[in-house]
């Protein structure tokens, strides 16, 4: 696997030791997709990401847990090479590819080049197309982004991304403004992409259920750091209703500070939620359902 890895030097500069031909090389690490270590991103005075490790094998699916503002996405534009990271090191595919809550769209550009948009590709108007179809709109590949459904805009980002052949796939709540139906229907045809295409997935959600029917391991950030790495074993398709699931869904929901009725079992948030980690919280690595 070809591999960009990122370090800063002294004066904070990125450098992107793979910018040389020459020095592309297969990963240092063949076992990781994404391996960072003491990785820091600050804005201003604020640290962000302090010091934080993480690695993710190929073709692993992870899910991101965090409360509002803990750096869930600091973290994913950071492997996506959108933001230069502060200090640290991180090793990312050259072949990755992000999608957001909002599937930025160009307007002027009908579905098909959108998702050839910026590719210097050979027959890349049917690329697009299998990508479409792979996403089920080949019937839309002429449409205008404007006449499209949040759902298949959504999908359109995702063909977008798809013929790019990610090794590492970025999403960031991809699923967060879709109806819930369409949001059900977007976790199947995500699984079934992620079966044949097999990258690394790093999904940034919200949504603690999301990420036990999804992920083959949940992580959850706080204070900066990777605090809870979950592995979900449980065969997919899951389902809410069943016990392991549940257990894991309750671990989660304490862990991000939700409080839970006992009577009802049903999740109630609090307003003060657990206050920052220090340096060394809890970690649940290699916990397993
Ligand atoms: N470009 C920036 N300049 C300054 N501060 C920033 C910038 N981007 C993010 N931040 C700050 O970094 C912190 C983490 O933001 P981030 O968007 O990564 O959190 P998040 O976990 O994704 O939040 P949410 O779940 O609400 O989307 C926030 O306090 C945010 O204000």
């Amino acid at each position: 696997m070809l591999t960009a890895k990122l370090s800063v030097t002294d004066t904070g500069r990125l450098r992107d030791e793979t910018a040389e031909p020459e020095v592309l090389r297969p990963a240092g690490h063949p076992n990781n997709a994404v391996r960072a270590r003491q990785l820091s991103k600050r804005f201003g005075q604020n640290t962000i990401l302090d010091r934080l490790d993480l690695d993710i094998r190929p073709g692993e699916f992870i899910a991101l847990l965090g409360r509002s503002g803990s750096g869930k996405t600091t973290l994913l534009r950071a492997l996506a090479g959108l933001d230069q990271i502060s200090s640290g090191q991180l090793q990312v595919p050259q072949a990755r590819a992000a999608v957001f809550q909002e599937p930025r769209l160009m307007p002027w550009k009908r579905a098909w080049r959108n998702v050839v948009m910026g590719l210097h590709i050979p027959q890349a108007r049917e690329r697009a197309r299998q990508a479409l179809a792979e996403v089920g709109l080949a019937h839309r590949e002429n449409a205008w982004p404007g006449t499209l459904s949040g759902g298949e805009a959504q999908r359109v980002a995702l063909a977008r991304a798809l013929v790019r052949e990610p090794q590492l796939l970025l999403l960031d709540e991809p699923f967060a403004a879709l109806d819930a139906l369409t949001r059900i229907r977007m976790h199947q045809l995500i699984l079934s992409l992620w079966r044949v295409h097999q990258p690394a997935v790093l999904l940034v959600t919200h949504d603690v259920d999301e990420a036990v029917l999804l992920a083959d391991r949940v992580l959850v950030l706080d204070g900066g750091r990777i605090v809870a790495d979950l592995r979900i074993d449980q065969q997919r398709p899951r389902s809410a209703e069943n016990h392991a699931f549940q257990k894991v869904r309750t671990q989660l929901l304490q862990l991000l500070g939700v409080e839970l009725d006992a009577d009802a079992g049903a999740p109630k948030p609090v307003l003060h939620l657990v206050p920052p980690s220090p340096a060394a919280p809890f970690n649940l690595s290699n916990f397993s359902i």
